[in-house]
């Protein structure tokens, strides 16, 4: 499809703008894979449900999407002064390119393929509200990144829908829509990422400033979004059925009292051999845990830019 404006040649963002977030990106995504145990993910004890996968996999693959970090947030920079809605076809290619550095990375496996997305478009954002003098805050990041996916759920998704029944050339999030009605990864972009601004954010706050120990705060904040979220990687290994099994799960754990002190994490052993047993991995719920801490350190910073 022919780009309809292409984004002026402006003034790029200054470099260490620029330089913080995104190493404050590539530092989320670390923070992610390495926090430990995660039920059913890779993390420093175990590969969870997966079997082509593990720790350095993820560790080599966030170096390489570490290099792109910066054009993302160049682009929204540069691109500021388009409809915020005809920004997402000129991220796009940059997202695609960043993907195929990936899967070099990995030899093929899909470490990062959701973190990327999410990321890519958060990064874009903050570039446009650094250009439009905004003010760089959780939540106008993520109602930017709304604004770059208006209508990408009913372009995507929906209208796909007749245009593609049952052909191979849909991706999981696709089927998916088709069969349980998940939206999936655009889903929560296109609303701006609820989960994180109404849910996992506030608790990931709420806990620290309890005085939690940052990483206990961060796995029991890992099961709010396992509760609530409905991810298509748990749906596309074990149906509405392993989703649902899930998020009861996640709920129980966090109803008794979720995982407070380190005692508690024996409840996240238990989780994590069950959650393999059933080859479930919630991998959009870990993808949203990145954006949660990447924006927990946005709001904590006082950097001026
Ligand atoms: C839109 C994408 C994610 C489509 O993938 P797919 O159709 O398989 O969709 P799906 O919703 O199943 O998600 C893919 C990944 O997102 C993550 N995910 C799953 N569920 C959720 C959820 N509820 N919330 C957030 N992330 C989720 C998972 O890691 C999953 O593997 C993407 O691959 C794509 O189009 N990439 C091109 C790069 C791009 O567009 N970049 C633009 C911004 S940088
Ligand atoms: N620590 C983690 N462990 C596993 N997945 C993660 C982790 N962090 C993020 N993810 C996300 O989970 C996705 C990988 O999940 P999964 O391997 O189930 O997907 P797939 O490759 O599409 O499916 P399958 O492995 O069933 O063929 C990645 O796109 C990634 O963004």
């Amino acid at each position: 499809m022919p780009i309809k404006q292409q984004p002026s040649d402006c003034a790029a963002i200054d470099e260490h703008s620029v330089a913080y977030y995104s190493e404050l990106a590539y530092r989320a995504m670390l923070a992610e894979v390495n926090l430990t145990p995660k039920p059913g993910l890779v993390d420093r004890n175990n590969c969870g449900a997966h079997k082509d996968m593990e720790l350095e996999d993820f560790h080599r693959s966030a170096l390489a999407i570490r290099q792109w970090l910066p054009r993302f947030i160049e682009f929204g920079a540069c691109s500021a002064n388009l409809p915020a809605v005809d920004v997402l076809i000129g991220l796009r290619p940059i997202g695609i390119a960043c993907e195929t550095d990936m899967f070099r990375a990995t030899a093929g496996v899909n470490t990062h393929k959701g973190s990327i997305f999410s990321l890519g478009l958060l990064c874009a954002a903050i570039g446009r509200l650094h250009t439009l003098h905004r003010l760089i805050t959780p939540e106008l990041i993520c109602s930017t990144a709304a604004a770059f996916c208006r209508g990408l759920t009913e372009r995507e998704l929906q209208s796909t829908i007749n245009n593609h029944k049952n052909q191979p050339s849909q991706t999981a999030g696709q089927r998916l829509f088709q069969q349980l009605g998940l939206t999936g990864a655009r889903g929560e972009a296109e609303a701006g990422y609820p989960l994180v601004i109404q849910l996992a954010l506030p608790h990931y706050r709420d806990r620290l400033a309890q005085g939690i120990d940052p990483e206990l705060a961060l796995l029991d904040t890992l099961l709010v979004l396992m509760a609530h979220n409905g991810d298509t990687n748990v749906a596309s290994r074990g149906g509405p059925s392993g989703l649902s099994w899930l998020q009861q799960r996640a709920k129980a754990l966090l109803c008794q009292g979720g995982i407070r002190h380190p005692s508690d994490l024996r409840h996240l052993h238990d989780f994590d051999q069950e959650c393999i047993q059933r080859n479930l991995s919630a991998g959009g719920s870990a993808d949203l845990l990145i954006i949660t801490w990447f924006l927990a350190q946005i709001s904590h910073s006082n950097y001026q830019h």
